[in-house]
């Protein structure tokens, strides 16, 4: 179950960013399942500590390893994913589907159920507004007939974030990832890097996340499992790992490279601009790189994604969003919030830790998870 790429306790405090290397190392002629650039000071990682007891020994990725007997579909997964939102909506909203008069204690209602589903004040106000024109534009008078105005309704406000990640037309195209401490960046990459190569794209891994060793072999270990190259440095400096990994991706014509970093919460100011650095120092390795940023957010932070939005992308620019950990939280309306307050698009979410359970985001399957 991807435990491999469950995480260490964290450090207690996070380096300061290392000054930039200004030449990346040579990219080795040959190609080995797993790679490791040059460190800029420290020895390179010896093979052997891959094999170490310490390193958690990953199952190899295949969907029989991971899946029960019997494979569920997306849709049958993403309904069990959403099931908490799904309860703490549906049996709020049972009530006020049921039937009975619309008036404006049934709207009261729907406004507490909205907020509690945690789609924030703005996503809610509009909600609400929306569905009063739809319930008088159609003539609605029953409380039975307001569950399709706001299924409607929310797919307006979040179909626009649905916009699939198109990786064709560069090579390599350059995805880079940011996130506070555990949101699931890591473990998103590795989904990831399987759901390209199952496209039959080649793929490789930058270890960018230089402040956790674990977090760099945890990668190793499973690229080599998983035939993924990666590229890593043992400490050192996450820009420079990016542009070594670029560099190796140019050589060897690599179709996606998926650059990790260090997990980092908006207020260390420091590591806000050390990620601003990993960003310029991937521009210099390829102009237009990277052609994707995306921040994974934790779904069960709720409103609080509104703010680590904001912040990432004031200072990187973000063109994506990854919601992972829907299925362990009832705070699932937070797409709406999102949708409102800074739409930028939703590439994947995740309702699971199993290797299928990130798949792009659809605004219609989400909103029928939510409420059939
Ligand atoms: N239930 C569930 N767990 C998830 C999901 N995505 C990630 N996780 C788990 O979240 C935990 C943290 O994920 P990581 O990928 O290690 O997070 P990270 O952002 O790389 O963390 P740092 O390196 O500390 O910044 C792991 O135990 C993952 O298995 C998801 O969609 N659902």
């Amino acid at each position: 179950m991807f435990s491999f790429f469950k995480k260490k306790p964290k450090p207690v405090e996070t380096p300061a960013a290392e000054p930039l290397a200004s030449q990346p190392a040579d990219i080795p002629a040959a190609a080995p399942a797993t790679s490791q650039a040059t460190p800029l000071a420290t020895p390179v990682i010896p093979e052997a500590p891959l094999a170490a007891p310490e390193i958690p020994t990953p199952p190899p990725i295949s969907a029989t390893a991971e899946q029960p007997a019997r494979k569920q579909s997306w849709t049958e997964r993403l309904k069990a994913g959403l099931s908490k939102t799904r309860d703490k909506l549906g049996k709020s909203l049972a009530g006020l589907f049921g039937g009975g008069k619309i008036d404006e204690e049934l709207y009261e209602e729907l406004e507490t159920v909205l907020l509690t589903a945690d789609m924030g004040m703005d996503a809610t106000v509009h909600l609400l507004q929306d569905v009063r024109e739809r319930v008088s534009l159609k003539g609605l008078k029953d409380g039975s007939e307001l569950k399709g105005a706001l299924k409607d309704s929310l797919n307006d406000l979040i179909h626009p974030l649905e916009k699939p990640l198109d990786v064709s037309g560069k090579k390599p195209f350059v995805i880079m990832m940011a996130g506070v401490n555990g949101a699931g960046k890591t473990t998103s990459i590795g989904k990831l890097a399987k759901y390209y190569q199952q496209q039959g794209k080649s793929v490789l891994l930058a270890a960018g996340d230089t402040f956790r060793a674990a977090a760099r072999e945890q990668l190793m270990a499973w690229g080599e499992r998983n035939n993924v190259t990666v590229i890593a440095q043992q400490g050192g400096d996450a820009a420079a790992v990016c542009f070594d990994a670029i560099q190796a991706a140019t050589a060897r014509g690599i179709d996606i490279v998926l650059a990790d970093t260090a997990g980092r919460l908006p207020t260390q100011l420091h590591l806000m601009e050390e990620i601003k650095k990993v960003k310029r120092v991937i521009q210099k390795a390829l102009p237009e790189a990277p052609h994707e940023i995306i921040l994974v957010l934790d779904a069960n932070i709720g409103q609080n994604a509104i703010s680590q939005v904001k912040v990432f992308d004031d200072a990187l620019g973000l063109t994506g969003l990854i919601l992972t950990k829907l299925d362990g939280t009832a705070k699932g309306g937070v797409i709406a919030a999102i949708a409102k307050q800074r739409p930028i698009p939703l590439r994947f979410i995740g309702v699971g830790e199993s290797i299928d359970d990130l798949r792009p985001f659809n605004s219609k399957d989400y909103v029928d998870a939510l409420f059939d």
